[in-house]
């Protein structure tokens, strides 16, 4: 069984992360998970936050010499803007008179739509937006890219599977439809700044972007994440929750401000007719094959050797400059949300994020059909798999 859990706020020291279950013998570095939190922070539109502030990164433990050891992996994520947040986020209570002078420390009582300010206000009875902001900030998807990158190591050095993401949509902005990302166009989707390998499209995602941020609005759009290289029957038909469609859902799901989930062409093939909407089986030299990909690599909850494709579709950011109506809650009184800083637009970063959890899904069913507490193991289980595949 994987499972992995994060823990730690926006504004606090740090965030932690843990991840059991992982065999043995996983090759990693602190600079990969470096180098994985370095692409979240990539992407136009993306506010002040994310240039002055670094990711810190210490492995804490289930590594050694650049291998797991098969115990827990524990990463932390520090935050170099802490001795700015030392008092305000506090584990450990501080003179009142020193916070009722901190600026920063000035109670949020006007909730931002879309935001969680005001239901978890309600739910965990607090008087101001703070205490709930903190965690549901996307602060925390730095731990799971963390943790994402290490299961993305775990299923390439098992099964040679690899992920790319890439963003299809902006703003309103449309990529052509049909570009499946190699992974080898990684390089070249990292140094775009929309993430995006059209350079028509691109431009135009960054001039939407750019009218946004003037108009004091924010935007939204779609990723969508690719994985190359997995063998037919992970996840299972026999139970909704072993459904591998259904267990990708739910992860993209659970990203902050991600509302809708398609695997394949999603809700394009419900206005398509059964005759144009299934991907046909044909035989070739190489073995069963299909003629397309519309189902995203995905039937019966199982993957069937194919590209696996699944998109994600995100909200537009819920801190908008032109600050929304809402209620001050210690009045009453109409009033308009609270706004400090935000980004316009992090659809970049959310794919990076969606791969990351993609990443952790993925791992979690390699496991579960191959096994293994070494990777060797994990590896001689699949490959034997492979080799006695019926219909090739
Ligand atoms: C990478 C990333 C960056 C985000 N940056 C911001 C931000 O700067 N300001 C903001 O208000 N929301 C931001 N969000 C979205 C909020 O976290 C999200 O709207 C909030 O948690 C409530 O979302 P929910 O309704 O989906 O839970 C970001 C989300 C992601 C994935
Ligand atoms: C810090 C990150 O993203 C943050 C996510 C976020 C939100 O509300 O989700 C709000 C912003 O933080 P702040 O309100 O402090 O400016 C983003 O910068 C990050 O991705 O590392």
């Amino acid at each position: 069984m994987l499972r992995w859990l994060t823990a730690g706020e926006s504004h606090g020291p740090s965030l932690v992360a843990i991840l059991e279950g992982l065999p043995a013998h996983v090759q990693v570095t602190t600079e990969d998970i470096n180098d994985s939190l370095a692409r979240r922070r990539l992407g136009y539109g993306r506010g002040a936050r994310m240039k002055f502030e670094r990711d810190e990164v210490t492995i804490n433990g289930g590594v050694r010499h650049g291998e797991t050891l098969g115990g827990p992996v524990a990463i932390t994520v520090g935050n170099t803007e802490w001795p700015k947040w030392e008092q305000v986020m506090s584990s450990d209570p501080v003179d009142p008179e020193i916070l009722a002078n901190s600026a920063r420390n000035a109670k949020l009582t006007r909730p931002r739509p879309g935001h969680a300010d005001l239901a978890g206000m309600q739910k965990y009875d607090w008087d101001e937006a703070r205490p709930i902001l903190e965690r549901a900030s996307a602060r925390e998807t730095a731990a799971r890219v963390a943790l994402g990158r290490v299961a993305a190591n775990f299923i390439h050095q098992a099964i040679g599977a690899e992920i790319v993401s890439h963003v299809i949509e902006l703003g309103g902005v449309r990529a052509p439809a049909g570009v499946i990302p190699a992974k080898a166009d990684e390089v070249a989707l990292d140094e775009n700044p929309v993430r995006c390998l059209d350079p028509e499209t691109s431009e135009a995602m960054v001039a939407r972007i750019d009218q946004a941020h003037k108009d004091g609005d924010t935007l939204g759009g779609v990723v969508e994440v690719v994985v190359h290289g997995l063998p037919a029957g992970l996840g299972s038909h026999i139970q909704w929750d072993r459904r591998l469609d259904s267990r990708l859902a739910a992860a993209l799901m659970g990203i902050q401000a991600i509302k809708g989930v398609e695997v394949g062409d999603g809700f394009e093939l419900a206005a398509t007719p059964g005759s144009l909407a299934h991907d046909e089986i044909v035989p070739t030299p190489e073995g069963i094959k299909r003629v397309s990909g519309r189902a995203g690599g995905i039937e019966g909850g199982m993957t069937i050797g194919e590209v696996v494709r699944v998109r994600a579709a995100m909200k537009p950011i819920a801190t908008v400059p032109r600050a929304l109506r809402t209620v001050d809650v210690t009045t009453g009184e109409e009033a308009v949300a609270h706004h400090q800083r935000s980004d316009v637009c992090a659809v970049p970063a959310a794919g990076i994020v969606a791969e990351a959890m993609v990443a952790l899904v993925v791992a979690e069913a390699v496991l579960e059909k191959f096994g293994g507490d070494s990777v060797a193991e994990t590896r001689r289980n699949y490959e034997s798999y492979v080799a006695n595949l019926s219909f090739r």
